[in-house]
């Protein structure tokens, strides 16, 4: 087992999310002792202007603890126990494109669904696979990488197929998060709720919600019908999903229960289900991305500038489920708590109708040699019809990247519910290559005009 305190690396330094990891750490020493934590990013300017920020919030709990930033992989990773990954291999210049390249065919545009989360899959799985390597070259034998990085169901997929014996644990927030507004509609702490799950990422169904051997999911239900999973006070809890998008994210859980109320969906499932209204309600013009751009990541350099400038550091980033879930699953990881946690694992039987190998989100308990999956069972005929096509669409575009083809590629647009035919794909996937020239690997094609390409 792993001994603390513990070294600790922040791959992806430089996210807006790494104040408000550092602060979940901080309040959780007790549970999760630091001897250093190091910041890794390959923008060492945008690290170096959060890093005072992150020094702070570590110098508000501890004087001991070493902290660093660096660029250089063997200083970032020597001797470390965990590795946090959050990288965002494009930043979010290309998060933009990823949106509004589809979104100009009247395709959704999102992060990580649809073409969107295809496109970043494709930039993201070989650099993930180069911080294993890193990460296994010179940090402790038994380190853990627990990942956020997007989009995790397909890094989860790459990394099965290039790197299956790494100690690479994926997760997500977003269970979590609606575990969050459960707990808020149904007046109990989330960490009172006890939910059956199953899934893939971002595509799956809460099945049952327990608290204390009831099932509360009816409640929720008539709760949904009225106002999505929302509460009114919901701005107050995550101050982020103030913003409209995650308004009417949580609101559109009611329309897609109303036509299928016996599960409770994924919020990210409004993209598959729903795609022409999506379409309808976002703009061409001013994205997620955008949104994110003008919001969460300029308070946060707002905030370092008047830190750097007044000695002061305002109140400008958020605490929440994000932050707090990583360092759960850390501490599981670390002392074998073998904690209930949701979690990306290989499915070896726990959705008894979906392939052994598929990476499925279901609940795990988390152990100091990994998630173990609790069985879900078989799950219905539509249920498992709509996670079937999302698996092989991404199933796809990881064989398209390992293998560079273009036919895959184009096979995995085609099938991803989102896109309404394959002049879509086709279309949307050549404006993509164009704008991902710098990231994505060469996408040669095996057939032209009816012919093997020699
Ligand atoms: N899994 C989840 O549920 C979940 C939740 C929230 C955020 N995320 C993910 O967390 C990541 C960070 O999000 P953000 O909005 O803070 O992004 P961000 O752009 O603010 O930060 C990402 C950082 O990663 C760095 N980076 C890019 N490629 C890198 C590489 N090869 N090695 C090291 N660093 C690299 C960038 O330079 C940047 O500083 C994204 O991948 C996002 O999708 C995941
Ligand atoms: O559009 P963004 O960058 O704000 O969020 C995209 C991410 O959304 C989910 O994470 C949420 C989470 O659900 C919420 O509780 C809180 O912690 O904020 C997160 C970021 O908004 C999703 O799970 C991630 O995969 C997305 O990257
Ligand atoms: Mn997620």
């Amino acid at each position: 087992m792993l001994k603390p305190p513990f070294i600790l690396a922040i791959a992806g330094g430089g996210s807006t999310y790494t104040p408000g990891i550092v602060k979940s750490l901080m309040v959780r020493l007790e549970d999760f002792p630091l001897a250093e934590i190091r910041l890794y990013d390959i923008d060492s300017s945008r690290q170096d202007t959060i890093a005072p920020v992150v020094e702070k919030v570590i110098r508000d709990h501890s004087q001991t603890i070493t902290f660093t930033t660096t660029s250089d992989p063997e200083t970032a990773f020597r001797g470390a126990h965990f590795v946090f990954a959050q990288m965002r291999v494009g930043q979010y210049k290309m998060r933009e494109q990823d949106e509004k390249i589809p979104l100009r065919h009247g395709v959704p545009g999102q992060e990580t669904c649809g073409p969107g989360g295809l496109a970043y899959g494709l930039r993201t799985i070989l650099p993930m696979v180069e911080l294993i390597d890193l990460v296994e070259h010179y940090a402790d034998s038994n380190a853990w990488i627990v990942n956020y990085s997007n989009p995790a169901a397909i890094v989860a997929e790459g990394v099965r197929r290039l790197r299956p014996q790494a100690r690479v644990l994926n997760i997500c927030d977003m269970p979590v998060a609606a575990m969050r507004n459960m707990g808020a509609i149904l007046g109990v702490d989330r960490h009172k709720l006890e939910v059956d799950y199953f899934g893939l990422n971002h595509f799956g169904w809460f099945t049952r919600v327990m608290v204390d051997g009831e099932d509360r999911l009816p409640e929720l239900r008539r709760h949904i019908a009225k106002f999505g999973l929302l509460t009114e006070d919901a701005a107050q809890t995550d101050p982020q999903h103030s913003d409209p998008s995650w308004v009417k994210t949580w609101r559109n859980i009611q329309p897609i229960m109303e036509h299928f109320p016996e599960y409770l969906p994924n919020p990210y499932l409004q993209y598959y289900l729903m795609p022409n209204d999506i379409v309808a309600h976002q703009r061409l013009d001013y994205t997620r991305a955008n949104e994110v751009m003008d919001g969460r990541e300029k308070k946060l350099f707002a905030a370092a500038e008047e830190y750097k400038r007044t000695g002061i550091l305002p109140d400008a980033f958020h605490v929440g489920v994000h932050g707090a879930f990583i360092v759960d699953v850390a501490c599981s990881l670390a002392f074998d708590l073998r904690q209930r946690h949701l979690v990306i694992v290989e499915n070896k039987g726990a959705i008894a109708n979906l392939p052994y190998d598929a990476m499925v989100e279901v609940p795990t308990y988390i152990t100091a040699n990994g998630p173990e999956p609790v069985r879900m069972g078989a799950v219905p005929l539509f249920h498992q019809t709509l996670l079937m096509q999302q698996l092989a669409s991404e199933q796809l575009l990881v064989e398209a990247t390992i293998e560079g083809s273009y036919e895959k590629a184009l096979q995995a647009f085609t099938l991803n519910r989102t896109v309404p035919s394959m002049q879509h794909a086709k279309a949307i996937l050549d404006e993509m290559i164009a704008a991902n020239a710098a990231y994505w690997p060469e996408l040669k094609k095996a057939w032209q005009d009816g012919e093997a390409v020699k």
